[in-house]
């Protein structure tokens, strides 16, 4: 991968997280692209039903919808939880009402893997986020035959000709492209680019730092119509609450329901309650 251009010609720039990630991602990549080539995983896309409708299910008059992580580790904490069988967390997700599941499937440092797709895609009937760092269209088809209704892009880790032919990409598989957003310039590409789906992330990868303020001041700057999920760092229900009373769709939960002393229903129940409208 090239060097993140400097900001004043000259000067070397250090990775930061994102960059290190990503490098490792597309190393595994290469690997199973030499396993499984791109017609393999188009004929597996051509034999599956069409996607599920995201946008229904994330955006209810009811209240706050939840998207639910099998998250097992992170760069930021490290192990959370070993998760020894991903299909039946996400079923307990969807008993407790969990609008969405997602599943990192990144390996180095989430610990997570297609195969964790595949379990929760063969266990829920709820949409189901592939939540990775994608960068090529190859990593789209495989959400796709892995059964994902939904793929993240985010929006610091593309350039934007990249994310322009990755959204429109996800658009002729019927993915839903979930654009995930820290700051303002991401949020002004992720609407030049026509995301219906916005995620801002109160993480920043670049440094792993959370910030709580930024759901409100980058929802603010989103249409009516473009669906607002807030994204990490939601510990409980006063964090849900928050970023309802700023608009939010839906909040995106991995580490409060992997850890949660009262397990992943209880939380869940807990975590909508507080989003009621
Ligand atoms: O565990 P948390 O703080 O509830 O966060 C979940 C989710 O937002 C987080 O996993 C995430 C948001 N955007 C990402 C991009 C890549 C990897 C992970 C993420």
């Amino acid at each position: 991968m090239p060097p993140r251009t400097p900001t004043t010609p000259g000067t070397p720039t250090t990775p930061t997280v994102l960059d290190r990630i990503v490098t490792g991602v597309r190393e595994d990549l290469a690997v199973r692209r030499r396993a499984v080539p791109e017609a393999a995983l188009r004929d597996r896309v051509a034999a599956l039903p069409p996607a599920r409708d995201v946008v229904a299910a994330l955006r209810r008059p009811t209240g706050v919808q939840v998207v639910a992580e099998v998250k097992r580790a992170s760069p930021s904490k490290g192990a959370l939880a070993p998760i020894a069988d991903p299909a039946a967390l996400a079923g307990a997700y969807g008993d407790g009402g969990a609008a969405a599941v997602s599943v990192l499937t990144e390996e180095r440092r989430f610990r997570g893997s297609l195969d964790d797709l595949d379990a929760v895609r063969a266990r829920v009937e709820l949409p189901v986020l592939r939540k990775d760092f994608i960068v090529t269209h190859y990593q789209l088809w495989e959400a796709r035959a892995h059964g994902a209704d939904l793929a993240l892009l985010i929006v610091a880790a593309l350039p934007q000709p990249e994310l322009v032919a990755l959204m429109a990409t996800a658009a002729e598989l019927g993915l839903t492209a979930l654009v995930e957003v820290h700051d303002e310039a991401e949020t002004e590409r992720a609407l030049a680019a026509g995301a219906r789906v916005v995620g801002v992330n109160a993480r920043d990868l670049r440094t792993l730092e959370i910030d709580r303020s930024v759901f409100g001041r980058l929802a603010a700057l989103l249409p009516e119509d473009v669906v607002r999920i807030a994204e990490s760092g939601i510990r409980g229900p006063a964090d849900v609450a928050a970023v309802a009373a700023r608009g939010a769709d839906a909040v995106l939960v991995g580490e409060a329901l992997v850890t949660g002393a009262d397990g992943p229903r209880r939380t869940l129940a807990a975590l909508r309650a507080a989003g009621r409208r």
